[in-house]
């Protein structure tokens, strides 16, 4: 478990990983290059040096073999619910698991998906599109391969029999959200009366981007429990915001008359969601918006995003709490939602798809359309952002605008802690300290950003 309070483990792991590891046969199989990745280049796991490589070398890898064993593990609970048929089903699932993971370890191709998934066609035709000697992992753009895994997952339980609607990690989202319960309490006793003023919103914005240290992909599903007055934390913490546009946010909604929409995209379920919840709470409760929408996950994603049944199962899972005051909250959630104030928006793949948000207009302009009634868009977290850049190793202090190439659907904010290497929009000479003070500064989640760029 690690502390909230406390920079993530796995720093020094890039230089680690090489003493540990016997790459050099792979390596040269693969053309590996053993530099970082290049300057006004797409991340991709064939530089050595980059965090890409080591998420298909050894995170993901291990995050298959999580869901493999797990599925194991649940066996009994599955049988009970569809009996003793889906003892093959869960046989045969847990070996494809495997295969894919083998695949990823001998740099396999990313080949069509033969699924009935609705959005099937959409995946075929962008694999389709990549140039040839693109497809497979190592050699694909980090993004479109690390999504094309998970798709894969999904769609080796889509082909079960029994399988095919089971969120195979449900139990670790509810898991991490169990182990929140002390600091959703401590944040629920520090908001319950919260002004309107511009200082309270922006520490409300900074809470929730604090609160997405929690995602469990990142640590290849291993639990993290926050602990610690997350309020308090918040002011603590301000040394480490390398970017903060929060007054700019709050003038993007206070103008708005609280006529506006705002759409959040969501990241994580259990801490991350549940500060998305009590941000929305404030934006309606203060009348700076008419309604909050959320932007959920139509497939099991990075292990720890939201679907839409996790949102459910939150609002539930507080109103249920002993606790008066988490009971009540959790209640008036529901009663929000009930009255629309807060909405699950339409379910959309291309959440789940591995376009870059540059290219939503085109691919699925209704989408594009929708986002551009809002008063403000909120992102969420390290693989949006990675979205919005594009997976491209931009220098360090190129704009927030001119990185997001075009993308303007209207107002836009993104809350993100860095556990990738590359960033954008900072001060001259910023990066340099911060790497002569670590090499890995941009893989441990100790430093966050909030980027605002108006419409
Ligand atoms: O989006 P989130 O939950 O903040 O982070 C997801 C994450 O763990 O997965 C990505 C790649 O595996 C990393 O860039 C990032 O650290």
């Amino acid at each position: 478990e690690l502390n909230i309070t406390e920079p993530r483990s796995h720093q020094g792991i890039l230089r680690n990983m090489s003493l540990t590891q016997d790459d050099a046969d792979f390596d040269v199989k693969n053309g590996i290059i053993d530099s970082e990745t290049p300057p006004h280049t797409l991340l991709a796991a064939l530089y050595k040096q980059s965090f890409a490589y080591y998420t298909f070398r050894v995170r993901l890898p291990s995050t298959l073999e999580t869901i493999a064993n797990s599925l194991a593990k649940d066996k009994d609970e599955l049988l009970t619910v569809h009996g003793a048929d889906v003892t093959s089903d869960i046989e045969q699932t847990v070996n494809e698991i495997r295969e894919l993971r083998l695949n990823i370890l001998q740099n396999g191709n990313l080949l069509a998906f033969t699924d009935n998934g609705s959005d099937t066609a959409v995946w075929n035709a962008f694999l389709e599109q990549l140039p040839q000697q693109q497809r497979t992992y190592f050699r694909a753009c980090w993004l479109y391969a690390e999504c094309y895994m998970y798709r894969k997952v999904s769609s080796i339980f889509l082909t079960s029999k029994y399988l095919a609607s089971y969120d195979y990690f449900s139990k670790q989202k509810q898991t991490a959200a169990q182990l929140s319960l002390d600091a959703m309490l401590a944040v629920a006793r520090g908001t319950r009366s919260s002004e309107s003023n511009a200082a309270t919103f922006q520490q409300l914005l900074k809470l929730n981007l604090w609160g997405n240290r929690c995602d469990l992909s990142i640590t290849s599903g291993k639990q993290i429990k926050p602990t610690g007055d997350a309020l308090d934390l918040v002011k603590e913490l301000d040394d480490n915001l390398l970017v903060d546009n929060t007054n700019a946010i709050w003038q993007s909604l206070h103008s708005a008359n609280g006529e506006g929409i705002v759409e959040i995209i969501c990241d994580n379920a259990g801490y991350e969601l549940y500060t998305d919840l009590i941000l929305a709470e404030y934006i309606i409760d203060k009348g700076l918006a008419k309604k909050v929408r959320f932007n959920v996950k139509a497939i099991p994603w990075f292990i720890s995003d939201v679907m839409s049944h996790d949102y459910h199962w939150t609002l539930q899972f507080l109103a249920d709490q002993a606790d008066p005051l988490l009971s009540e909250l959790g209640k008036k959630l529901k009663r929000l939602t009930d009255e629309g104030k807060f909405e699950l928006a339409p379910l959309e793949h291309f959440w789940t798809s591995p376009y870059e948000f540059y290219r939503m207009a085109e691919v699925n302009a209704p989408l594009y359309e929708r986002l551009s009634q809002a008063q403000l868009v909120i992102f969420k977290g390290d693989l949006n952002y990675r979205k919005l850049l594009g997976d491209y190793s931009w220098n360090d202090t190129e704009s927030f605008d001119t990185c997001l190439r075009g993308f303007k659907p209207s107002n836009l904010c993104t809350l993100r802690t860095i556990k990738a290497d590359l960033v954008c929009g900072l001060p001259q000479g910023l990066s340099q300290q911060l790497f002569a003070k670590n090499k890995e500064w941009m893989l441990t989640g100790e430093y966050g950003l909030i980027q605002f760029a108006s419409k």
